[in-house]
């Protein structure tokens, strides 16, 4: 008699974030529109630039240009990589006392010496459309309203897209920078999640990641979590976005999940490219008519 054969794995479901990120912005072009009516302002986000970080380029161009396409004001300031503290700190003061200016976002990596921490500390926290002060970081901590970090908003929203119950869920979140570990994790602790934060120098990483019921991983290590990481069933958001050889000449962009492996295993996955990268302009451009609805007492929505 022959055994009864294995049963298949299911494919995973692609969570489509291009898709979700274009629908939201759609969305958002009515409610500023609504927004314009009803206070006669038009929301406006400054994009400051240092230095010639090619991909920091096309960021701040996509910025500007969704910013402008869903009628809010964009102001872009592009500043040679030699521009000084003394300088940077200037502009940023100026754009603080700018009534024009409702949203200021400095794109990051800063090139060497500029000093990053001290250019994020003189953002005016209203206007902190990056949720990078330590204002909103703590508050958020405190599980108060908050300008929450674009990247980590855009995973949860990317979550309850999916309509996934997270209330007593099992989270990992590996990675525990300030852009998205940190505040990825304050953000599912208010969703009600169990949530463990890893990091590079986290011990037995695999078995961690195999009891998560939501894996969110932000590390920038090309495919370093494997397919049997996964709990069968899990949801897996991968942050990363490594540009690795193609292997014929050229370059391809890859998450930190290996994708192959983990789309045999997880009940839902993020791909990259166009799983979370989209959502993060799309939250920032969310933000900024947020700020702008705050600074003005007009109501978003
Ligand atoms: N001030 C900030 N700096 C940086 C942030 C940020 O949120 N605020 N995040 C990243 C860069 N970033 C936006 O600034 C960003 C990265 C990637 C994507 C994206 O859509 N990626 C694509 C793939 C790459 C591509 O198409 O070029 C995808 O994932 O589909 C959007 C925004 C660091 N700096
Ligand atoms: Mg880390």
């Amino acid at each position: 008699m022959n055994a009864s054969p294995l049963p298949r794995p299911v494919p995973a479901r692609v969570i489509d974030g291009k898709a979700v990120a274009a629908a939201r912005t759609q969305a958002l072009a009515q409610r500023v529109a609504g927004f314009r009516e009803r206070t006669g302002v038009v929301p406006g986000l400054a994009v400051v630039l240092v230095g010639d970080d090619a991909a920091s380029a096309i960021y701040v161009r996509r910025k500007a240009r969704q910013c402008e396409a869903v009628g809010m004001r964009s102001v872009q300031h592009v500043l040679p990589g030699a521009t000084t503290q003394a300088e940077l700190l200037a502009l940023v003061e100026r754009l603080n006392r700018d009534p024009d200016v409702h949203g200021i976002l400095v794109q990051l990596p800063l090139p060497r010496p500029l000093d990053e921490a001290a250019i994020l500390a003189a953002v005016d926290p209203d206007k902190d459309v990056d949720g990078f002060h330590t204002m909103n970081a703590g508050r958020l901590a405190l599980g108060r309203p908050a300008l929450v970090p674009c990247t980590p908003l855009g995973c949860l929203l990317l979550l309850r897209e999916l309509g996934v119950a997270l209330r007593g869920k099992r989270a990992l979140v590996v990675g525990r920078s300030v852009i998205v570990g940190r505040p990825m994790a304050q953000l599912l602790l208010m969703e009600d999640c169990t949530v463990t934060i890893a990091h590079r120098h986290s011990q037995d990483l695999a078995m961690l990641c195999r009891e998560a019921d939501i894996l969110i991983v932000a590390v920038g290590i090309p495919g370093l979590i494997r397919g049997d990481w996964i709990r069968p069933g899990a949801v897996v958001i991968d942050v990363g976005i490594n540009r690795v050889d193609d292997g014929a000449g050229g370059s391809r962009i890859v998450g930190d999940v290996a994708y192959d492996e983990a789309a045999h295993v997880a009940g839902a996955i993020t791909p990259v490219p166009g799983g979370v990268g989209p959502m993060t302009i799309a939250c920032l451009l969310e933000n900024t008519l947020a700020a702008a609805a705050a600074i003005e007492g007009g109501a978003a929505a």
